[in-house]
Parts: structure tokens; C-alpha cells; sequence
């Protein structure tokens, strides 16, 4: 797991290395300035594109000078370099690559007036205004070129960061730098996997600039960012003499009249994630769809004299999908509860939950609850954004000691332990009815297969993402069921990265 560090952490990182390697921050800056051009490159191919390189006053500006110098370097002959010093104080390394730029012959255009900036037909904008260093609410000049460089409407490639954007803590009125890219040194910022990011920026690349990766890795922070590495250590692949008994076997309690299809994915999901079983139970009215669409997967009727027994015999029990409202639902799940097992409780569920905090409270710990955004504020209260809702996750799996999967672009996974869990795969293609769905019935496999709650939510969430990623390689949408069927294909991808 990546571990991913707050900025005053990073500004540790970047010392330590300075230290520890010996290396002079200006060229720590070069290096910076060097892995930002090779990305720069790809994304803007035309070496006549004419090119605004908007320079701050800080290490931001200073690196926007040496991007200035490399690029020309490179044969982009069309640069117009401007300085947005105003009043501040210039750093060191700034006022080294000014000189530097200079040096190499290449004019710069102080920005005296921030509507200078007005008459530049530059069609791209490099932001290098301000970056990490932003330590209040942009005002005045600063503010009036911020929001210049987003009314001009070109193609914005921010250095490190949007200038106005900070890198974690919330990011309600945002008034900074709106940006295409973010080209992020060393570690993607917080803030680029909340929703609020949006307002700021539409895309980000982070690029490695060499910081130390045993202290990155040695300091203590909450937030992890899972990587393909992660879940191919996490991944066992199947035995051999190995049988369906080896896998486990998994329950999903879904489906009603209406919303049969969703115990039919959940089932589709876990039948083809591995579990050596699944059964549903669901109404007798979706006996016939089960048995025609998936003929692998078992039965059981949910009728009113449902013994409570008959729940020994699974290895993970999932609860919600397509569940309905019903009185008789609401009982079931304050039985199930009443098993005091580990469950994964998700949609229908959630909601039930929601009015009955009571058998909230009585959750076995290790659960795991799948919300998105609207299931998460039914349960837990309103949120005015995602950094207060994500800190109420986190607080809630520690206290009740289960795993809180707040759904997401980037899903957020709250561990009891308190850690988050960032999941990096998924994407808008993925954004339709049913999805939710497919992530319960994979969890519940996993879990039927013997993974621990934490790694099965972890690797769960990725997969499902990945296999969703893969599948909008070649669509605008992905359904639910497309996805279902190509688990076993990221599976495989992920089993031969191990060998
Ligand atoms: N390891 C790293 O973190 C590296 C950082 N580098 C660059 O250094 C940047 C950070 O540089 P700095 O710390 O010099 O800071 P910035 O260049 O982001 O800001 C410059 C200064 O502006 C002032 N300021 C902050 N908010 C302001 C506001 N709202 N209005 C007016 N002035 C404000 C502050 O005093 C700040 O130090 C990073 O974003 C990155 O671009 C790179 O050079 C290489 C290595």
C-alpha cells in the first residue's frame, strides 16, 4: 500500500532527501522541472504550440522557469514566459532559474498588471503561479490571476498543483486555478481523489522525482492508496486437488418483485469472483429467472417460516440488494443481525438500517457496509462535503469495529483499524444501475473464500474497478452485467503478475 503523506509530511520527504542524498533542492527542483516536461511532452505534441509559462514567486514559479528553459531546450519555439512576483518574497531557487533563464536567452514578461496576461494568444497555460506552498485563501492579485487563467479558456497544465488548490482539507468555494492536468510531483495530493476536485481540475498525472521511498514509507498517515502490487500479494491463487468445498460457500439475501435483477448480478458477481457456492435467497416469484439465467447458482425461497438454522451452512452472508422496504425485510435483517455474524450489508439494507439504528447498533464487528454518498448520509446524518463525510466513515468503522466501503469514484475504504483505503481503479463508464450490486456479490465471494474482511474489501474494491476500467478501454459504458462476466479475466491478469 502506498502510503500517501499530508503536505508538512512532504515537505519532510523533500528535506530528508535533500539530506540524505545529498542533493542540492535546486536540483532537486531540475529533476522536478525535467519529470513534469517528459509528461508535458506527451500531452502537448506540436512543438510550435504557443505556450504561457505563468511563473509565482515560490519553488511553484521557480519550477515553471526551469520548465520554461527545458522546454525551449526541447525545440518549443513558441514561449512566452510571465512573472507573477507582485509583493512576495522570491524564493532561492526561484531567483537561481530566473538568472538561469536568462542566462539562456529567453525573455520573461513581468506581470505588473495581471491583465498583461489578457493580450498572451498562448493556447496552452502552464500554472505555475502557486503550488504547494498555498498557506491562505488567494486574494488580490494573486486571486485576479487565478481567475484569469481559467476565464481565458485555454488548455491549463498545472505545476504540481492548481494554483488555490489545497492538497488535502476541504475544498468547499473553491476560487483557484481551473486546470486540465495536474502534473503532481512524487504522490498524487489528497484532494485529487475527494469530489471536490472537480471544480479544480479535470485530470491528474503524478510523476516521480526521486524522494526518499523508506521515509515516504516510515511515516506514520492514515491514507493508503492501493497499487496493482498490493492486490497481487493480497490474491491466492486456486489449489490444486482443490474443490468447490475450498472456496466457500456464499449467501446473498436479495431481490423483491421489481428489483430481481439485482440478486441475479450479486449472484453472477460471486459465482464468477469464485466462491465454490452460491445461493440466493430471494422470493419465490424470482425462482425461475435464477434457475434460467444462472443455473450454477443454488436457491433458497425466503418464505415467512424461513428457519434461522438454515444460515450455518454459508461461509459469508450478504444482505440488501433489491431487498425492498417490506415489514418482513426489516425482520429478516434484524434476524440476520441477530446471528451476530460478520455480514456485508449493502442497499436496501443500508436503508432499513437507516430507520433502525437500534439494530444498527447491534452489527457484528468485521461486517461490511457498502454505501454510496445517499445510502451513507441516510445512515450517518448529512454531510456538507466529502472530507467530513469521510471522517465520519472512518470514526464510525472504528468505533463499531467494521469495514465502511463509501462508494465512490475513488472508493474510500475505512478499515476498524482506522486507516482509508484509497482505490484507485473505476471510472465514469461504471456510473449505472446494478454496479453496486456486482460489488456485493464479489465481496461476499471473497469473503466465502477464507480473505479477511480488510483484504477482501481492498481487493474487492479494486477488482471490481479494474474489471471496469478494462472493459471502458473499448466502451462509453460498461454495465453491470458485462462486468460480472469479466471478472475472471482481471482475475487472471492480476495471477499472472504474481508468477
Ligand atoms: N519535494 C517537493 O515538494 C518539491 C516541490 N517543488 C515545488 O515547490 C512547490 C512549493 O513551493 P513553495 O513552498 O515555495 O510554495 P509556493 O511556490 O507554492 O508558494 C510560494 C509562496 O507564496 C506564499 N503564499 C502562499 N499562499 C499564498 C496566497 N494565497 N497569496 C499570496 N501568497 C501566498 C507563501 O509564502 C509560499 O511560500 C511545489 O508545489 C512544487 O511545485 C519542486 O521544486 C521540487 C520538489
Amino acid at each position: 500500500m502506498k502510503n500517501l503523506l499530508s503536505a508538512a509530511q512532504m515537505r519532510e520527504a523533500d528535506a530528508y532527501t535533500i539530506k540524505q542524498q545529498a542533493i542540492p533542492s535546486i536540483d532537486l527542483m531540475e529533476r522536478a522541472a525535467k519529470a513534469f516536461v517528459q509528461v508535458f511532452m506527451q500531452e502537448v505534441t506540436e512543438k510550435d504550440t504557443s505556450i504561457a509559462i505563468v511563473c509565482g514567486p515560490g519553488n511553484n514559479g521557480g519550477d515553471g522557469l526551469a520548465i520554461a528553459r527545458l522546454l525551449a531546450h526541447e525545440g518549443y519555439s513558441n514561449c512566452e514566459v510571465f512573472l507573477a512576483s507582485f509583493s512576495a518574497k522570491q524564493s532561492d531557487d526561484y531567483l537561481i532559474n530566473l538568472a538561469r533563464l536568462k542566462e539562456a536567452k529567453i525573455a520573461v514578461t513581468p506581470l505588473d498588471e495581471v491583465a498583461r496576461l489578457r493580450k498572451s494568444e498562448a493556447t496552452v497555460i502552464v500554472d505555475a503561479i502557486l503550488g504547494s506552498g498555498l498557506n491562505k485563501p488567494l486574494t488580490g492579485d494573486f486571486l485576479a490571476l487565478a481567475t484569469l487563467v481559467s476565464e481565458l479558456n485555454r488548455k491549463v497544465i498545472a505545476v504540481d498543483v492548481p494554483t488555490g488548490f489545497y492538497a488535502e482539507g476541504q475544498l468547499s468555494h473553491y476560487n483557484g486555478v481551473k486546470a486540465e492536468l495536474a502534473i503532481a510531483f512524487q504522490q498524487p495530493k489528497l484532494n485529487f481523489f475527494f469530489p471536490e476536485s472537480v471544480q479544480a481540475l479535470a485530470r491528474f498525472k503524478v510523476v516521480d522525482i526521486g524522494l526518499d521511498q523508506d521515509f515516504i514509507a516510515s511515516q506514520s498517515s492514515r491514507w493508503k492508496l492501493t497499487e496493482p502490487a498490493d492486490v497481487a500479494r493480497l490474491l491466492v491463487p486456486r489449489k490444486n486437488f482443490s474443490h468447490k468445498g475450498t472456496y466457500g460457500h456464499a449467501l446473498l439475501i436479495a431481490g423483491n418483485e421489481t428489483t430481481m435483477g439485482a440478486a441475479l448480478l450479486a449472484a453472477r458477481a460471486s459465482l464468477h469472483t469464485g466462491a465454490g457456492l452460491t445461493t440466493v435467497c430471494l422470493p419465490q416469484s424470482g425462482l425461475i429467472a435464477l434457475n434460467t439465467a444462472l443455473p450454477e447458482v443454488m436457491a433458497l425461497p425466503r418464505t415467512v417460516d424461513l428457519s434461522i438454522d438454515v444460515f450455518d451452512q454459508f461461509n459469508a452472508i450478504a444482505i440488501g440488494p433489491g431487498l425492498g422496504m417490506e415489514t418482513e425485510n426489516e425482520r429478516l435483517l434484524e434476524q440476520i443481525i441477530g446471528l451476530k455474524r460478520p455480514l456485508v450489508i449493502d442497499a436496501d439494507a443500508l436503508n432499513l438500517l437507516a430507520k433502525r439504528q437500534d439494530i444498527l447498533a447491534e452489527l457484528a464487528p468485521g461486517s461490511i457496509l457498502t454505501p454510496h454518498l445517499k445510502e451513507f448520509d441516510r445512515l450517518f446524518g448529512p454531510h456538507e462535503n466529502w472530507w467530513s463525510r469521510v471522517a465520519t466513515a472512518s470514526e464510525e468503522a472504528q468505533q463499531r469495529k467494521i469495514v465502511i466501503v463509501l462508494k465512490n469514484q475513488y472508493t474510500f475504504v475505512c478499515l476498524p483499524d482506522g486507516e482509508i483505503h484509497i482505490n484507485p481503479t473505476g471510472n465514469p463508464a461504471m456510473a449505472s444501475g446494478g454496479m453496486g450490486d456486482v460489488l456485493t456479490g464479489i465481496l461476499t465471494a471473497l469473503l466465502a473464500q477464507g480473505y479477511t474482511v480488510a483484504d477482501a474489501a481492498v481487493l474487492g474494491v479494486y477488482l471490481h474497478g479494474a474489471t471496469g476500467d478494462e472493459l471502458a478501454k473499448k466502451r462509453a459504458v460498461v454495465s453491470a452485467s458485462q462486468l460480472a462476466l469479466q471478472i475472471p479475466k482481471t482475475l487472471q491478469k492480476i495471477l499472472k503478475e504474481i508468477k
